[in-house]
Formats: structure tokens, C-alpha cells, sequence
């Protein structure tokens, strides 16, 4: 039987995507898309999809389910909005698979909780590309032997968080296995705001904006005489596609929540 699948953020970079990839998916079933304007009744109505996609538009995200009934919520938007729809869709015993960027600590822990506490799967996932995983998982392996670290994410100018997901994820990671430390000169001093990037437990995260860019890293780790520097590149969306088909199948065998695919992969 197929997993009936709903997305939101369908006219989206991601989102236009995502529908490809769910409606050319043997396994799955697009259902339903969430938008929070009227933009038709169904899919084909929008330029940017073939008119055999008719699939139903809905505003109203209890009508959305009472209607379609799906399994899996596919969220796409943006940080304003992803939070309390996470939370409906679990209330609902919908299984969330997030890309979206933009969660509090408070906000992640409170899903997990409800998560648990409902015994149903929800991946949240700051970056959906395999090679995006594989670049964080050998930062962290390389920050145990150096602990002096600055990461650089690069973005389109599009982007609305910053610094992005994969960022604060990468830090995170690296600070599991860290040993603590402050980095750079005690003494330095700002002269421009923002100069040093964001404080991260004494690393520091550097955000670019510029057009042209998709979605781009590189850690750097300094040592005695030599740099060591771990890079990924997006060069087109087509690199997280992969990686949402296998969490639509995945969140459908788990009975909590998980952050970041390198914890399922
Ligand atoms: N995890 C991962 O691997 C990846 C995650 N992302 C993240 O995915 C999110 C979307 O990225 P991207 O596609 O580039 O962004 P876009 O701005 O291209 O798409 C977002 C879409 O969501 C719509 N939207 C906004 N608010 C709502 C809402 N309340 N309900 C339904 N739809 C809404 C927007 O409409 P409108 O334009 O009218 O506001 C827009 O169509 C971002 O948070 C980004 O960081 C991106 C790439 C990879
Ligand atoms: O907004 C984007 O484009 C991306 N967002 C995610 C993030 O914030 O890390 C994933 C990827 O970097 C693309």
C-alpha cells in the first residue's frame, strides 16, 4: 500500500521538487499540498506543474487532513511557520518529515517530548543530501583531534535564516566531542559588528548571501603549520531528493523524534 503523502510549500524551490519527486515515486502518493494562500483547487493549475497533476490545494490544514488523510507531512516553508505546524501534524498522529530550517533547542525538545509521548515518527532534518551528512560526520570525527574550528555556510540570497541549519548542526556536532575551548585572541575586539561570526561554544559560524549559490560549507580546522578544510556543495536541489523519498519511508518505522539523518543513515 502506498504512503499517502502531504506537502507544504509546494510552489517553493524545494517544494516544486518535492512534488516531483512524491508524485514520480512508486511507493508514495501525493494526496494533498498546504499553502496559506489561494493560489487554485488543484496542482494543475499552476504553471509550473503538469496539468495531470490534480492534486487537491487546501488552506485549512484540519480540513487538509480530515479530507486526505495522509500518513506523511512534508514541510518546506519557512522558520515562521514550521514550528506549530510540526506540532498540529503530530497532534493529528501525521508523521512530520521537516527540512525546514529555523528550530529553538526549546522548540526541538518540545517535539521530541510530544513525539514520544504519541509513539510516532518525525524526522527533522537540517539537511536532507547525503554528501551534506558525510561532511558534517567528518567534522566532527576531525574536531576530536582539532579543537581550533570556523565554519563557513554559503547561501543563495534568498535564504531567510542564518545562520543555516546545516551550520548550527555542524557545531553541534563538533560540540559533542570538542573539548571546550575559546578560540582566537582573548583579547580581540570587533571594530566591525558581525566580523568574527556567530559564537557557537567558542567556534564561530560565518554566513555568505549572494546569488548564484545554492547551498554550500566548508569547516575549516587549523593545527600547527596546516589547515584542514571539509567541504560540500548543492548545486542543485535535485542533491536532497534522495534523502526526503528515504525519510518519507523511514519516518513510517519510527515511534520518535529524530534530528539530522546522520543518526538513521
Ligand atoms: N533540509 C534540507 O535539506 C533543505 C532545507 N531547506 C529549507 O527548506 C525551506 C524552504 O526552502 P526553499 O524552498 O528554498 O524556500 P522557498 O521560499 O523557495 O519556498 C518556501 C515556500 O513555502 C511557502 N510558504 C511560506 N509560508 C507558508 C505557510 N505558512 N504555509 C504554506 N506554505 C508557505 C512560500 O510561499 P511565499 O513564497 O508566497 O511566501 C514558498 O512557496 C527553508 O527553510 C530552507 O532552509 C532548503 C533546502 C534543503
Ligand atoms: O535554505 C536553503 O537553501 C538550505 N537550507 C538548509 C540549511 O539551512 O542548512 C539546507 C541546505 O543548506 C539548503
Amino acid at each position: 500500500m502506498s504512503i499517502k503523502v502531504a506537502i507544504a510549500g509546494a510552489r517553493g524551490k524545494m517544494g516544486t521538487e518535492a512534488v516531483h519527486t512524491v508524485m514520480k515515486h512508486e511507493a508514495m502518493e501525493l494526496v494533498a499540498v498546504l499553502d496559506y494562500k489561494e493560489i487554485g483547487t488543484t496542482l494543475a493549475e499552476l504553471e509550473q506543474f503538469p496539468t495531470t497533476y490534480e492534486v487537491p490545494v487546501y488552506t485549512d490544514f484540519a480540513r487538509l487532513v480530515a479530507e486526505t488523510k495522509p500518513d506523511v507531512f512534508v514541510d518546506l516553508t519557512n522558520p515562521h511557520f514550521v514550528y506549530e505546524r510540526t506540532k498540529e501534524a503530530l497532534l493529528h498522529n501525521i508523521r512530520p518529515v521537516v527540512g525546514t530550517t529555523g528550530f529553538t533547542n526549546e522548540q526541538l525538545q518540545e517535539l521530541q517530548d510530544l513525539a514520544k509521548d504519541k509513539k510516532i515518527g518525525c524526522i527533522i532534518a537540517p539537511n536532507f543530501a547525503i554528501g551534506a551528512i558525510l561532511m558534517m560526520k567528518f567534522a566532527k570525527e576531525a574536531s576530536k583531534y582539532f579543537p581550533d574550528v570556523e565554519i563557513i555556510e554559503m547561501h543563495h540570497d534568498q535564504k531567510l535564516d542564518a545562520p543555516s541549519g546545516t551550520g548550527i548542526k555542524t557545531a553541534q556536532m563538533i560540540s559533542e566531542v570538542r573539548n571546550a575551548k575559546q578560540q582566537g585572541h582573548p583579547d580581540e575586539q570587533e571594530t566591525h559588528t558581525g566580523a568574527r561570526g556567530a559564537e557557537y561554544e567558542g567556534m564561530r559560524i560565518h554566513s555568505v548571501r549572494l546569488p548564484g549559490l545554492v547551498a554550500h560549507q566548508q569547516v575549516l580546522f587549523g593545527g600547527t603549520g596546516e589547515l584542514l578544510t571539509i567541504r560540500h556543495d548543492s548545486y542543485n536541489r535535485g542533491s536532497f531528493m534522495g534523502g526526503i523519498a528515504f525519510c518519507v519511508e523511514e519516518v513510517m518505522k519510527r515511534e520518535s523524534l529524530i534530528y539530522g539523518l546522520e543518526n538513521i543513515i
